[in-house]
């Protein structure tokens, strides 16, 4: 296993224009359990990645690949075992730092007599917001979160949805307008309508310029709001990137037909492969609507059409049963 063995960090090279508000190297966490505290569980093991200001960044990866791990150490809830990182230029645990942050947990708990602007007030409350700018910011977050103001005010949480209960917790990672947003889990227990609001909410954070970094095991969703994503698997970053870069670009489609001209059709699609029974499959980079209308007056039809560049999810189950097994 890699370890840092330099006092100086090495940080990725910053191709963005950006600046880099997150940035870790080589960072290791190793959990001690046990009676006597003698059982190692190595947990994430040497993970170097940057997040550039105003990015939207998911990060991926199985149950139990390290990713609440490592987002624990970027909130400085946890100690690395070893390695560096940054958070908005300040070591990781820097304690003002943390007035420039907000953070969704996972399955958070809160008490669940309080009403939602309870809530919201109790974190207000801790980041010292003066009363009068908590009546004014609590009444734009219930908005922004999609929370009525009446069931805010009257309800109690054990009251709410699991929806409703989600849009709080929303609420309160924003009571201090930070400007880097850590969401464990967003759309966890979340139903399509619910899910797509949380998408709508993502999006209108970035569009405020705020940096989010957040764990998903969606990946349908990640794929839609992402600017750059990184997989995780068994505690270590297998790879990192915009969807362009680790999808692909192009937009050629996977064609399987029957009929036409064969010889015309090699002039459209490449790979063409023709079996014996007339039906034939190949790879189209021009426009579709030209070649199905072509392929038409050819007397020719198409039995399927995909996209060749995969999906999130396609990309993610190859990388992960690419790299299961073959590490420690
Ligand atoms: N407090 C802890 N003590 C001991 N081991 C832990 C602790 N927390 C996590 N682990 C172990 O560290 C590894 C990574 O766990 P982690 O919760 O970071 O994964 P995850 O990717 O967030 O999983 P999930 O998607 O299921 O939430 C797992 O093997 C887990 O059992």
């Amino acid at each position: 296993m890699k370890t840092v063995t330099t006092d100086s960090p090495t940080f990725e090279s910053n191709p963005s224009e950006r600046p880099a508000v997150i940035q870790t190297s080589q960072l290791r966490k190793v959990y001690r359990t046990g009676f006597w505290m003698n059982q190692k569980i190595p947990s994430l093991k040497g993970c170097s990645l940057t997040v550039y200001r105003g990015e939207t960044f998911g990060l991926l990866g199985p149950n139990g690949a390290g990713k609440t791990t490592l987002l624990k150490l970027l909130l400085g809830i946890l100690r690395p075992t070893s390695g560096q990182g940054l958070l908005l230029g300040q070591p990781l645990g820097d304690r003002p730092i943390k007035q420039r942050i907000g953070y969704l947990p996972e399955n958070a708990y809160y008490y669940d007599y309080l009403t939602g602007w309870e809530v919201l007030e109790m974190a207000a409350g801790l980041f010292q917001i003066p009363r009068s700018v908590q009546r004014q910011r609590i009444p734009q977050l219930l908005e922004l979160v999609g929370l009525p103001l009446i069931a805010a005010r009257k309800k109690q949480l054990r009251q709410y949805s699991k929806g409703m209960v989600q849009r709080v917790g929303m609420a309160q990672a924003l009571i201090n307008d930070p400007e880097l947003v850590f969401l464990d889990e967003p759309m966890s227990g979340l139903d399509p309508l619910g899910r797509y609001q949380m998408r709508q909410i993502i999006l209108s954070l970035k569009a405020q310029g705020k940096t989010i970094f957040f764990n998903s095991h969606i990946l349908s969703e990640v794929e839609q709001i992402c600017d750059r994503v990184a997989i995780l698997s068994q505690g270590h970053l297998i790879c990192s990137g915009s969807l362009d870069e680790l999808l692909g670009t192009t937009d050629a489609y996977h064609v399987k037909g029957k009929g036409g001209d064969v010889e015309i059709l090699r002039q459209w699609l490449t790979n063409l492969q023709v079996e014996a029974d007339g039906t034939w499959k190949g790879e189209l980079s021009g426009e579709p609507y030209d070649f199905l209308a072509k392929l038409r007056s050819l007397g020719g039809q198409i039995v399927g059409m995909n996209l060749s560049r995969p999906s999130l999810e396609e990309f993610f189950l190859q990388q992960i049963s690419a790299t299961s097994g073959s590490r420690e």
